[in-house]
């Protein structure tokens, strides 16, 4: 069912005597919209999608899911990485029915798994074990394995980073297809500042020590986004600008609203 994240005034520390891990960060995706993170390595872009999931508990501040503020994981929250951690002693469907199975969802879930299968391609390699596909198609199986547990949320740490050109633009677009098919909030962690502009309709810009996000920049072009389509490379220059200085000077973090105006750069 659509949700909605939102994040209010979080703060986290690992350790007491160092900078916190986190600090202040206030920012809201709506159903059906995604923000895409990104920032230098060590800033917190795993940590707070980590959150987001419930599998981290921030030391301050809250997370929000529709009415529910998150405090564990759940089956609905899903989170994917960069690596597709397939089950190999299962085929491809048994793997995609799994979390169905957890949830007590039995009957049904062979025809529900093999839908979803259906849906990112992959519906003649229901029987084929993980090891005979390939990254791109094992990334795929997981991107059912989370789809088929109907999410309100979708959040990608890297997953598509290590698959060629044309399976992470195909992979892309299916996963914003869902997303906005689905009412989902997506949120991506990404290092590809061409990802960045691709998958999100607003670019949170990380710095670290503490890690915050510099700046929220609404993505002006529309989906779908391609290198080379018109306004891509002001994009890139306006990111790019944003995570020189992310990286030069701490700055007062963002706090931004679902309806925020565009705050893109100039901070
Ligand atoms: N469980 C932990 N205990 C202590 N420190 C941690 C823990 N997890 C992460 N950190 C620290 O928190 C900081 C943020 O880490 P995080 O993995 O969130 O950064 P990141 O932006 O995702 O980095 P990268 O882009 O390299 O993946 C780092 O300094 C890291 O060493």
């Amino acid at each position: 069912m659509p949700a909605g994240i939102r994040i209010d005034h979080l703060n986290h520390w690992f350790n007491r005597n160092d900078p916190p891990v986190l600090q202040d960060i206030s920012v809201a995706v709506p159903p059906g919209q995604s923000l895409a993170l990104v920032g230098e390595s060590g800033c917190g872009k795993s940590t707070l999608l980590n959150m987001i999931a419930g599998m981290i508990r921030p030391t301050a501040g809250s997370i929000h899911i529709g009415q529910t503020r998150v405090l564990g994981p759940r089956p609905e929250w899903n989170i994917m990485f960069q690596h597709a951690a397939l089950y190999p002693w299962l085929n491809v469907v048994d793997n995609v029915a799994l979390g169905l199975e957890f949830a007590g969802i039995g009957k049904a879930r062979r025809i529900t798994a093999m839908d979803m299968l259906d849906r990112v391609g992959l519906r003649d390699k229901a029987r084929s074990r993980p090891r005979d596909l390939s990254g791109g198609q094992q990334q795929r199986v997981a991107l059912a394995r989370s789809l088929v547990m109907s999410p309100s949320v979708l959040l990608l740490d890297e997953p598509f980073s290590a698959l060629d050109t044309f399976t992470r633009t195909d992979l892309q677009d299916e996963v914003l297809g869902i997303v906005a098919e689905q009412g989902i909030s997506l949120v991506q962690v990404t290092h590809d500042l061409d990802e960045a502009i691709i998958m999100g309709d607003r670019i949170g810009v990380m710095e670290r020590s503490p890690g915050r996000i510099h700046a929220l920049v609404d993505n002006r072009m529309t989906r779908p986004r391609r290198p080379g389509m018109p306004g891509f490379a002001d994009m890139r220059d306006e990111l790019l600008a944003a995570f020189g200085r992310a990286r030069r000077s701490p700055s007062t973090p963002v706090t931004s609203t679902e309806a925020a105006p565009s705050m893109a750069v100039g901070l």
